[in-house]
């Protein structure tokens, strides 16, 4: 059995504690939050037959076998890199965190400290096996495009590009790279962070975002090339009722990395 600490208790934090009520081999302890959500995560975990202790940092004497992050950038700093000089393995879907110059090295150095490792989940978007494997080879371009329903954007710089709430058809709302994409949508970041760190990093990772008002789903699209040959990929994602911005995919991926630490056969 793994005994599991969760950081952050939304969207994906409660899909994911759906998906393992019945799961004998793993079992999330403790889910940690900020203190001001501490009653409304209490209220939602109170229906779990065997539901988490709800905690604002992680005790000084608790040694889970993982750490998943489930919860925002903020919480990179405030609970991931602790933990991993602490030597706990952490798991992390906030991904786009990533972008921001130097966490990664400091990332690396507290994994190194604590002598473990920090595992960077593919959420919501799928091939960086593939993208990961191509690299090793050589790849020559990578473009991520992102679809999303155009309220999706509300509250972006998209607001500045078009009439997000009155749009009549499919708009590109940015072009340019992965860094420049990180730094004006923090929020839709973790995909084409994901696709950078995996593949050609966030200066030549090209990325196009679309609000359409057409569209219920999370959209993303990938093209690759190198050495390899070329691959395309569309994933239509679902987007979770509870937090649309975020796709259904992204709680089934960390439930899929958190059964391959368990279970005897990791695919
Ligand atoms: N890698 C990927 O493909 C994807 C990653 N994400 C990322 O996953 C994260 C969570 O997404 P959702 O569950 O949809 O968000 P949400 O807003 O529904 O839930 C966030 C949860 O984290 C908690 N939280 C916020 N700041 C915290 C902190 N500093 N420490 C501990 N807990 C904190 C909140 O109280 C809440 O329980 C976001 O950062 C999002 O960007 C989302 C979708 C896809
Ligand atoms: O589709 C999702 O779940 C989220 C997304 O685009 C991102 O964060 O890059």
């Amino acid at each position: 059995m793994l005994h599991i600490t969760m950081i952050g208790s939304g969207a994906i934090g409660v899909g994911v504690l759906e998906l393992l009520e019945n799961d004998p081999q793993l079992c999330v302890d403790a889910v940690i939050v900020p203190e001001a959500s501490q009653e409304l995560v209490r209220q939602r975990l109170a229906g779990f037959r065997k539901a988490p202790a709800v905690l604002t940092a992680l005790p000084a004497e608790a040694r889970p076998d993982l750490l998943v992050e489930c919860a925002g950038h903020r919480a990179i700093e405030q609970h991931v890199l602790p933990a991993l000089a602490r030597g706990i393995p952490c798991l992390v879907v906030s991904v786009g965190a990533l972008s921001e110059p130097g966490l990664v090295e400091r990332l690396e150095a507290a994994a190194e400290l604590g002598g473990t490792r920090i595992e960077l989940l593919p959420g919501a978007i799928g091939g960086i096996d593939a993208l990961s494997a191509a690299k090793v080879g050589g790849l020559e371009s990578v473009l991520y495009t992102g679809r999303k329903p155009a309220r999706a954007w509300l509250g972006t710089p998209g607001e500045q590009v078009c009439d997000l709430e009155h749009l009549g058809e499919a708009t590109v709302i940015f072009e340019g790279s992965a860094r420049e994409a990180a730094r004006l949508y923090p929020k839709n970041a973790n995909v084409a962070a994901t696709l950078s760190l995996a593949g050609l990093g966030l200066d030549r990772t090209l990325v196009r975002l679309i609000a359409d008002p057409h569209s219920h789903e999370n959209v993303h699209q990938v093209e690759a090339s190198g050495a390899f040959g070329g691959f395309e990929l569309t994933l239509r994602g679902k987007p979770l009722a509870a937090n649309p911005k975020t796709s259904a995919l992204t709680v089934y991926s960390v439930v899929r990395a958190l059964g391959n630490h368990a279970h005897a056969i990791s695919i």
